[in-house]
């Protein structure tokens, strides 16, 4: 049994990550935070969250004697903060032992050089971001297993990943454009002008200048376009590609390199056929479905997934159960 801290377990990915690490035996809760000054600090997470009522664990301040407490109990901690919380917490965890699980980008990157532009802030933590290993769950199963220090991917990477990653050999020098629209629960459960009801309204932004367009790029080893969008709904992102593939690539060719997720039983890859985002809410599954111009060699391939669960809570569910060997 493994047991696992919380921090900012009120917020959307945390509470999602608290019930998943909650109903598996191989897991235990060691606690539940929050920020010191937060208004939720004392309420059960039950209370925030109605359908969680079985989780009657209250929301603690995550003071100097909670951290403490938390390196003498627990065995790892999941982090739901922000990038610039986590790059100092995931440090302190790290160094007093423990795994550390970041749902946050503040160790997706290798390069210290990239946190200023994209994260506006200066890597302190450059000895510790060395250890740090990307959790994309069904490529990286050994860095998983080894590394104490686990930087889960960002949800539009996670999507657009899995399904350019199986296609690398193909690819030409021609940029992959990724049109990618999120639910709003990706933008977390703060309140923020952009994201209250009556402004929502399909969008595109962060155009030519989302971080997590050098995220794709670093973890595939080519430059891509993307272009994240909001959409009016709560949970899940389709993101729909467009890729030119090598001249002479075939059907066959594709089939075969999308084989590599036969053994992944959350990843599944339809021929024709396109997945909705309902189909993925409230499950760890991430569905590709592809379909090929062998005149053009274009191929348009969408993948759907839960952006709160495979997309950054079930995920790491996935790397903590892959770093423990459960
Ligand atoms: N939402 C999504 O779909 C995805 C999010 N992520 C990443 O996961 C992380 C969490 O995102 P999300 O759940 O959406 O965010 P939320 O805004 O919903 O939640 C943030 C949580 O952090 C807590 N918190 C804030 N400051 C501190 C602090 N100093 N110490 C301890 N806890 C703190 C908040 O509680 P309080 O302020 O009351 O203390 C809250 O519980 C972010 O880095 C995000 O980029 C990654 C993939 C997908
Ligand atoms: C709809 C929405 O706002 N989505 C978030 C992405 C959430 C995510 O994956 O988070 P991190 O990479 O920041 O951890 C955004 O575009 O910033």
């Amino acid at each position: 049994m493994k047991n696992i801290a919380i921090i900012g377990a009120s917020g959307y990915t945390g509470a999602q990550i608290t019930a998943l690490i909650d109903a598996d035996a191989s897991l235990s809760i060691q606690g539940l935070y929050v920020s010191e000054n937060s208004l939720d600090k004392g309420r059960l997470l039950a209370d925030l969250y109605p359908t969680y009522q079985h989780i009657q664990i209250p929301l603690s301040p995550l003071s100097a004697a909670a951290k403490q407490t938390i390196v003498e109990q627990a065995d790892a901690v999941v982090l739901a903060t922000e990038h610039s919380v986590s790059l100092e917490l995931a440090a302190f965890f790290y160094q007093q032992g423990l795994a550390v699980f970041d749902l946050s980008g503040a160790y997706r990157f290798a390069d210290v050089e990239q946190y200023p532009k994209w994260y506006g802030f200066e890597h302190t933590q450059a000895a510790v971001l060395a250890d740090a290993v990307y959790g994309l769950a069904e490529w990286n199963h050994e860095q998983i297993a080894q590394s104490k220090m686990i930087a889960v991917p960002g949800c539009y990477p996670t999507a657009s990943l899995t399904a350019l990653k199986p296609l690398k050999p193909m690819l030409t020098d021609a940029y992959p454009v990724i049109n990618a629209v999120s639910g709003v629960t990706g933008a977390g459960r703060k309140a923020q002008l952009h994201t209250s009801f009556c402004e929502v309204s399909l969008t595109p932004y962060g155009v030519l200048g989302h971080r997590h367009q050098p995220e794709i790029a670093t973890q595939l080893g080519q430059e891509v376009i993307f272009t994240p969008h909001l959409g009016n709904f709560k949970r899940g992102i389709l993101a729909t590609i467009t890729v030119q593939l090598a001249k002479g690539t075939t059907e066959a060719d594709i089939a075969a390199a999308y084989q590599i997720y036969d053994d992944c039983p959350l990843v599944s890859v339809k021929h024709n056929q396109f997945p909705k985002v309902d189909d993925v809410v409230n499950t760890p599954n991430c569905i590709v479905g592809w379909k090929y111009d062998p005149q053009s060699n274009y191929l348009v391939v969408a993948s759907a997934i839960d952006n709160l669960m495979k997309g950054a809570a079930s995920q790491g569910l996935q790397c903590i159960k892959i770093h423990f060997g459960l």
